[in-house]
């Protein structure tokens, strides 16, 4: 399938339903139509012009799902925006869909510039620094802490997730805060194309999410929505033709410097967006999370229970989201509860044994996943001294110069650039 270019024909709006539908065109000889579907919890309060704003930027990034299908050379946007939105629409497009231009060997993604019909003047300053925090929940061991630090500190949390699955409503059960929600629906077309063996791959998934999420918050009157994005999410995979390629870009300092800019720029927000748990390891984030018992039954950070149309699974045990997030709580709770939180015991299974080596820098790059620094496996094996198999084996593996470039006291220690605004920045010192 050859395609030229990509094209944004319009969106629509009604608040009456809270739906929204985007249009989007892949043009060339034969070219091919979609429409996604993003369904936002109804609020009682009118649409502010900042909401049509968001939605607009939203309507441009969802469209990486359909970009994928021909990876045209020429993408252009709907309408004119300041120069931080096109920089942000661009390195959507580059960065985001790094994993699937390397995957499919397509460098020219990598080089594309997102096209925009003129520039707009910044928007004018819309307070809203002061609202209720919306916190996105994703089920998993970090939203979840965020969840409880906002909710110590007594600022009244509003969870939120883009299609939860049970997982999810479980998470949010179990945290007894009424949540909200919204719906994504991807145009069906696009699933008999990937069954005809269209182009696919990775999209950024996150600043689909957060613009949602942002979009949501706007409408109901709340303040910043709060993610749960860790350090080593900014961590690339590898370098491929001279370019950084990161499975998690858009859940990245990067990205989400360029991501609140460019909401600021469009829509006026002055505190969109921001990563509450940035400076923190994944190591310091499970040690965290260990302190909140309620959430054990519930809690799944396993990707396989996210699929889209197989939404019942929890932790799969043999994946490296798993070996990661197993590894790195099993440092700060007795084996018997990690067990049960997992419903497996991976220390026990040693054909693991490979993707646990990789998880520790040995024979692989970092894998395509949600995992963290190779450094953090490091730490957590070292914090480890039973005689389980694979720790007993993991141990024999490890060079002597593998152990010395591992720093308890660089991986438990908060650094690193954020956005965290001061006030937040004192309510997760307070925690720690
Ligand atoms: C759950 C998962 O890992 N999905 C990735 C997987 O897709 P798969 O076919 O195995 O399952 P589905 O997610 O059900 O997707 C079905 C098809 O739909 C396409 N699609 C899905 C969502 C979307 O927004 N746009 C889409 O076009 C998808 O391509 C499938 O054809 O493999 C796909 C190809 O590599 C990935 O694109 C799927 O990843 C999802 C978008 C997803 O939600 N993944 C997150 C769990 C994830 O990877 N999160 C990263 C953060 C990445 C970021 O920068 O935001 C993380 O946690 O590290
Ligand atoms: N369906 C969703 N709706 C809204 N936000 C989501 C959703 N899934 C993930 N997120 C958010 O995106 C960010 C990255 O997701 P990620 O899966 O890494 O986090 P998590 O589920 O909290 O923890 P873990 O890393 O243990 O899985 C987090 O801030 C998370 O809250």
């Amino acid at each position: 399938m050859q395609f030229d270019v990509m094209r944004f024909p319009s969106y629509a709006f009604d608040p009456a339903t809270g739906v929204a539908t985007f249009d989007y065109v892949l043009d060339g000889p034969s070219p091919l139509r979609f429409t996604e579907t993003i369904t936002l919890p109804v609020s009682d309060g009118p649409a502010p012009p900042a909401l049509t704003r968001v939605l607009g930027l939203l309507h441009v990034v969802a469209g990486v799902s359909y970009f994928k299908v021909g990876a045209p050379a020429r993408v252009i946007a709907p309408e004119p925006v300041a120069p931080a939105v096109a920089d942000f629409f661009t390195a959507v497009y580059t960065k985001g869909m790094a994993e699937y231009a390397y995957r499919n060997q397509l460098p020219h993604v990598l080089e594309l510039v997102v096209e925009t019909p003129g520039v707009l003047p910044a928007a004018a300053p819309v307070d809203n620094s002061q609202g209720r925090p919306l916190s996105a929940v994703g089920g998993g061991k970090d939203s979840i802490v965020t969840l409880e630090i906002l909710r110590a500190a007594g600022l009244d949390p509003v969870p939120f997730s883009v299609n939860p699955n049970p997982v999810i409503v479980n998470v949010n059960a179990a945290s007894g805060l009424p949540a909200l929600a919204a719906r994504r629906k991807l145009d069906p077309r696009l699933f008999e194309l990937n069954k005809a063996g269209a182009l696919n791959g990775h999209i950024p998934v996150t600043a689909i999410n957060s613009l949602i999420a942002i979009a949501t918050a706007v409408w109901h009157g709340l303040g910043p929505v709060v993610m749960s994005n860790e350090r080593s999410a900014s961590d690339p995979n590898l370098i491929w033709n001279g370019h950084e390629v990161n499975h998690q870009w858009s859940k990245g300092v990067e990205a989400e410097g360029l991501l609140r800019a460019a909401v600021t720029a469009h829509a006026g927000l002055t505190e969109p967006y921001f990563s509450l748990l940035r400076s923190l390891s994944e190591l310091h984030i499970a040690q965290l999370f260990a302190r909140h018992t309620q959430y054990d039954d519930v809690v799944t950070s396993c990707n396989k229970a996210f699929k889209l149309h197989d939404p019942t699974a929890r932790w799969c045990g043999d994946c490296p989201k798993c070996r990661f997030v197993y590894l790195a709580m099993a440092p700060a709770m007795d084996r018997a509860r990690l067990n049960k939180i997992f419903g497996h015991d991976l220390f026990a299974d040693t054909a693991q044994l490979p993707g646990f080596l990789e998880l520790l820098g040995i024979d692989a790059h970092k894998p395509f996943e949600c995992v963290g620094e190779v450094e953090e496996s490091l730490v957590a094996l070292s914090m480890l001294d039973d005689d389980a198999p694979v720790l007993v084996a993991l141990r024999e593996a490890v060079p002597a110069s593998a152990w010395s470039a591992a720093s308890r006291d660089d991986v438990l220690t908060p650094g690193g650039p954020t956005f965290v605004p001061a006030a937040y920045a004192k309510i997760l010192t307070d925690a720690l």
